[in-house]
C-alpha cells in the first residue's frame, strides 16, 4: 500500500467497500492498525434513511485533509441500536487514511484513491445473518432494506469493477 502514490494531497486514501455483512469493518480495522492509519467508518455518517446521500459531509473532510488541514465532523451514534447525532470527531492530516463502508469507493472519489478494496461474501443470506448477529434482531428489517438498496447502488456505481484488490470472506 505504501508503494502506491498518495492522491489525496500528501495522504494515501484507501477505501474498503462491499456489501453489508461481508466483513468490511472487521477487515478495515485490522488493515488500519497494521498501516498505523486513521480509520473513518461511513456509519459515522450513514443512517437507515440516508444510506449514501451524506457524502458531501465526508467529502468536505477529505478535501480539508487534501489541503493538509484538520477537519471535524459530527459522528452518527449507533450505541443504542438506532442512529442519532453523536459527538464531534477531529481528523488530523495523516499519511494513510482508510475509509470503510458501503459507497466509500464510489466513482466520484476514484481519482483520489490510492487503493480501492472490495470485500465480499457471495452468500447474501449469510451476510444478512452476520449483520443481524452484529446489530441485533431489531435491525433485521432495516438491514434487509439496506441490502436491497446497496445491490442497486453497486450495480449503477460499478464499484467492484474498479477495485484494485478483492478480498473474499469465508
Ligand atoms: N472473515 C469473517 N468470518 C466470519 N465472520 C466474520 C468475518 N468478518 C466479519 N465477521 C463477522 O460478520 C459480521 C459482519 O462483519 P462486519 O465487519 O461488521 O461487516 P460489514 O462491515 O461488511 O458489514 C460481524 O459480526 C463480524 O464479527
Ligand atoms: N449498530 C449499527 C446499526 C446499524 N448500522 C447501519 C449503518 C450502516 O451503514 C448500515 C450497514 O452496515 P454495514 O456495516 O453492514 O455496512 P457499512 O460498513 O456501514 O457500510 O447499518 C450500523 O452501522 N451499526
Amino acid at each position: 500500500m505504501t508503494e502506491r502514490p498518495p492522491r489525496l494531497g500528501r495522504t494515501r486514501l484507501v477505501a474498503v467497500d462491499g456489501p453489508s455483512g461481508a466483513g468490511k469493518s472487521t477487515f478495515a480495522k485490522t488493515l488500519a492498525a497494521q498501516l498505523n492509519a486513521t480509520l473513518i467508518p461511513t456509519d459515522h455518517f450513514a443512517t437507515w434513511d440516508d444510506p449514501v446521500a451524506w457524502w458531501p459531509r465526508l467529502r468536505a473532510v477529505l478535501d480539508k485533509i487534501a489541503e493538509n488541514e484538520e477537519a471535524t465532523y459530527r459522528m452518527t451514534d449507533w450505541s443504542e441500536g438506532f442512529p442519532k447525532p453523536g459527538e464531534d470527531r477531529t481528523i488530523r492530516p495523516t499519511e494513510i487514511l482508510v475509509v470503510e463502508g458501503v459507497s466509500s469507493a464510489r466513482k466520484s472519489i476514484a481519482d483520489k484513491l490510492t487503493a480501492a478494496i472490495w470485500v465480499e461474501l457471495e452468500d447474501a443470506d449469510e451476510r444478512l445473518e452476520r449483520a443481524v448477529a452484529r446489530d441485533g434482531e431489531k435491525s433485521r428489517e432495516h438491514l434487509t432494506r439496506w441490502q436491497a438498496f446497496e445491490r442497486g447502488w453497486f450495480a449503477v456505481d460499478g464499484t467492484k469493477a474498479r477495485a484494485d484488490y478483492v478480498v473474499t470472506s469465508s
